[in-house]
């Protein structure tokens, strides 16, 4: 039985794991065999929505920053 959280949040994987750092899989094998990276689930009960997902994600990010103009107010 694999905790999927646990996994993520392992401090001999990842750095300080409850920081918010969306670098911290640059490097790592993230693919649907990874141990330390399971956010889709794993072997036959994979999420068979999971490359249309990262697809719509990658459209919104896309967006995000190239429609819109960012302010910083302090
Ligand atoms: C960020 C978005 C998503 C995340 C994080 C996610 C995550 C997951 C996870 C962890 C599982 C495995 C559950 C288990 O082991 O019991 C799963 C299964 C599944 N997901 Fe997703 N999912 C996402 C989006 C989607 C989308 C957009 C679809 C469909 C269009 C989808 C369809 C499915 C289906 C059908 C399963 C069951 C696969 C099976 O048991 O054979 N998911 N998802």
């Amino acid at each position: 039985m694999v905790y999927p959280t646990a996994a993520h949040l392992n401090p001999s994987v990842y750095d300080d794991p409850l920081s918010f750092n969306p670098w911290r899989w640059e490097g790592q094998k993230v693919n649907s065999g990874s141990e330390n990276f399971m956010a889709f689930g794993g072997g036959s009960r994979f999420c068979s929505g999971a490359e249309f997902v990262k697809l719509c994600m990658a459209i919104f990010f896309h967006h995000l920053v190239t429609k819109y103009r960012y302010v910083q107010f302090d």
